[in-house]
């Protein structure tokens, strides 16, 4: 096998579970998994949308418990090692204990990108498991360079092995990406990952412009099976990798049957930039958002993008799902006192 230039993880099997309302079942994550291993992926991601701990009334209750769908994905994987994802606060420690017994080899402690400092006790006990560790920075288009630079040097002194610049909304430009990237390569020892939502049509672009400034750890999900529009897609990622010569050591043509065989039947609704889509980009809005706000609407008949806009307004961030029913009551004329 040739040496990995690029080392993707596959993330249709938790970002993914937004788009199908946490639906995934053992036998399609088996499937899944076992398709990817065969393809060579070498990180498949695992869990609820919300990582570990996420099914909740907040979040969405999971149809199948993430711990089996993790044992399920352990099981089906000769190669590829399982991941899983934990935001402090939502996941616990024990949950993180029991995902490690049961065979996941890497977390990403996901945290808001001002918010680094809880990372510190899982990332700790990460490592103590012996897990590999990356520090996971959401909705990094809300601060400047600088200050994502602060945040990413704290995760790296906790002992992530990898820290990711994650736009959850979709809504970095490509120059944008460029300034955070080269500026955590310039300052951390550690490797730099990018985690990319196609809400403006700019994954691609923007996963190719952080792998020039030296991130040489990327996201996809295989048919943008993601939040929102979904992720940079992995089979056209590796194809396209592919033809920069940039060694990924996926088997694209079994990418490409994995896309169009196995994960299409899956989707609820091809995976799209709508206009609600196209409106998280646009307004810098949790790419996970979209189904919540879509409800909202309904329920209250208003627009969704006028929800959506009114969330970026007031810079909504993760774990503040709550604020979506607030934001379309208010809209709709009820006071809330
Ligand atoms: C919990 C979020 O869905 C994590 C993620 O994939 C993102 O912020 O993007
Ligand atoms: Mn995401």
């Amino acid at each position: 096998m040739s040496e990995r230039e690029v080392v993707i993880t596959e993330v249709a099997l938790r970002d993914g579970s937004h788009a199908i309302s946490h639906s995934f079942t053992t036998e399609q994550v088996t499937n899944v998994v076992k398709s990817l291993d065969d393809a060579n992926v070498p990180y498949i991601e695992v869990s609820h949308g919300d990582g570990l701990g996420g099914s909740s009334i907040q979040y969405g209750f999971s149809k199948t418990n993430e711990m089996e769908l993790i044992e399920a994905a352990v099981n089906a994987a000769e190669r590829s090692a399982i991941a899983v994802l934990l935001l402090p606060g939502i996941g616990t420690v024990e949950d993180l204990k029991e995902a490690e017994k049961i065979g996941a080899k890497m977390v990403r402690v996901a945290t808001h990108v001002t918010e680094a400092d809880v990372s510190k006790q899982h990332i700790q006990l990460a490592k103590e498991l012996g897990m590999e560790t990356v520090g996971f920075l959401m909705m990094s288009h809300m601060v400047p360079a600088e200050k994502l630079l602060e945040q990413a040097l704290l995760m790296e002194s906790y002992g992530a092995d990898t820290v990711y610049v994650v736009d959850s909304a979709g809504a970095l430009l490509p120059h944008e990406v460029r300034e955070r990237i080269s500026l955590l390569k310039e300052n951390l020892s550690v490797k730099v990952g990018f985690h990319a939502h196609n809400n403006l049509s700019l994954a691609m672009a923007n996963t190719l412009a952080a792998i020039e400034e030296g991130a040489t750890r990327i996201d996809g999900s295989v048919r943008c099976l993601g939040a929102g529009a979904g992720n940079t897609q992995t089979e056209v990622l590796v194809s396209v990798l592919d033809r920069l010569n940039i060694q990924t050591g996926i088997d694209i043509y079994k990418m490409m049957d994995l896309a169009e065989d196995i994960v299409a039947p899956i989707l609820q609704e091809p995976q799209e930039i709508t206009k609600g889509s196209l409106v998280l980009g646009y307004a810098g809005v949790y790419s996970s958002f979209l189904l919540h706000a879509y409800r909202a609407a309904e329920k209250y008949r208003l627009d969704p993008r006028d929800i959506l806009i009114e969330l970026g307004k007031r810079k909504v961030v993760g774990g503040q799902e709550d604020m979506i029913i607030d934001v379309a009551s208010e809209l709709a004329g009820y006071k809330i006192s």
